[in-house]
């Protein structure tokens, strides 16, 4: 049995938590502290403050999650002070061994460790992810995370892509004239300013123009999904709808540019919050509507992540992966 210190840090917060790794392999988390990254002036000192909560010598192993490139002598981390040299990890936190993942390769990790509870199925065959092969998985949050996920005998590889920022594809009339719209602000539009947390403001606002509605410009995107979500208002409902369609499309690129035909993943904070939503929008027909390709894609399982700390548990399995195999 190993413990390691697994973290989780985000532009808002960083989650702490003791992992297990069982010497059969499997991964326990402990309780999760959440320490906002504003209130300490480095992960030195959030690390300092967790294990006074922990109350008794932290593990010298250590798992980092990290919201931001991982592959600099110094990383900076997006939307706060904290500043992360991985030279001096080891002296710095006091650790022996560590591994250091970007958040989105962390969530693609802890896809190697969900059972059946922890996704919902969307589409697809009603059978698990293969277990050998290549898994994309597609995750819109603050941005839209893009990773594929190998496993053959060798083991597991993890990489992380730029595939959010890939042009976004228009296919029917409705969306040529959002891209026309949203082509007057930005230069050239990618799908993360459709599918993202922020990106259902873009759609909102492209959509009100087409109707030749007047909406206020800048609208909240935590409110907008409220409104959305609630299906109190027409035309973020209408966003909504439009978000589920652009997702299943980009979905679908995303798994035949990385011939993963072992499954696809749905991640990232917005995909738990539309859970509900997805298995009942377009996004399926939009996953398989891939021309040619349409009777393979409509072979692959398609699964939406439900279990709440993908980050935490794929940094210990990248751990794992590393240090304990
Ligand atoms: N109630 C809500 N609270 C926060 N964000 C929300 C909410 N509802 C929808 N969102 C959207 O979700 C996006 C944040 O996504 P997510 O929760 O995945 O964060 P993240 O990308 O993991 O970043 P971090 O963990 O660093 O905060 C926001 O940009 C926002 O548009």
């Amino acid at each position: 049995m190993t413990e390691i210190v697994a973290v989780d840090i985000g532009g808002t917060n960083a989650r702490f938590t003791i992992a297990t790794v069982r010497d059969n392999g499997s991964i326990d988390l402990g309780e999760v502290i959440t320490l906002a990254t504003h209130a300490y002036a480095s992960l030195r000192s959030a690390w300092a403050a967790f294990a006074a909560r922990i109350g008794r010598p932290l593990p010298k192993d250590g798992a980092i999650s990290f919201a931001g490139p991982v592959d600099g002598a110094v990383l900076k981390l997006t939307n706060s002070p904290w500043v992360l040299r991985p030279e001096l990890i080891p002296s710095v936190l006091g650790l022996d061994r560590y591994e250091l993942v970007n958040d989105f390769g962390a969530v693609a990790y802890a896809v190697t460790r969900l059972g059946p509870n922890d996704m919902r199925h969307l589409c697809g065959p009603d059978e698990p992810l293969g277990d050998t092969g290549t898994i994309s998985i597609v995750g819109p949050g603050t941005g839209l995370g893009v990773a594929q996920l190998h496993r053959d005998e060798r083991g597991v590889t993890v990489i992380t892509t730029e595939g959010g920022h890939i042009d976004f594809a228009p296919l029917d009339r409705l969306e040529d004239q959002m891209l026309e719209r949203m082509r007057e602000r930005y230069r050239r539009v990618s799908i993360e300013r459709l599918v993202s947390g922020p990106g259902l403001v873009n759609i909102y606002e492209a959509l009100a123009a087409v109707e030749g509605r007047t909406v206020p410009l800048g609208v909240d995107d935590k409110k907008l999904w409220q409104l959305a979500l609630s299906g109190s208002d027409v035309l973020a409902s209408a966003a909504l709808d439009r978000f589920c369609l652009a997702l299943g499309s980009v979905a679908g690129d995303m798994t035949l540019a990385h011939g993963a035909w072992a499954g696809t993943v749905i991640a990232g904070g917005v995909g738990a919050r539309i859970a509900d939503h997805l298995p009942i929008s377009g996004f399926a027909g939009r996953y398989t509507a891939k021309g040619r390709f349409e009777a393979r894609m409509t072979k692959i399982p398609v699964k939406l992540v439900t279990y709440d700390q993908p980050g935490l548990l794929g940094a210990a399995a990248a751990f794992a992966e590393k240090h304990l195999r």
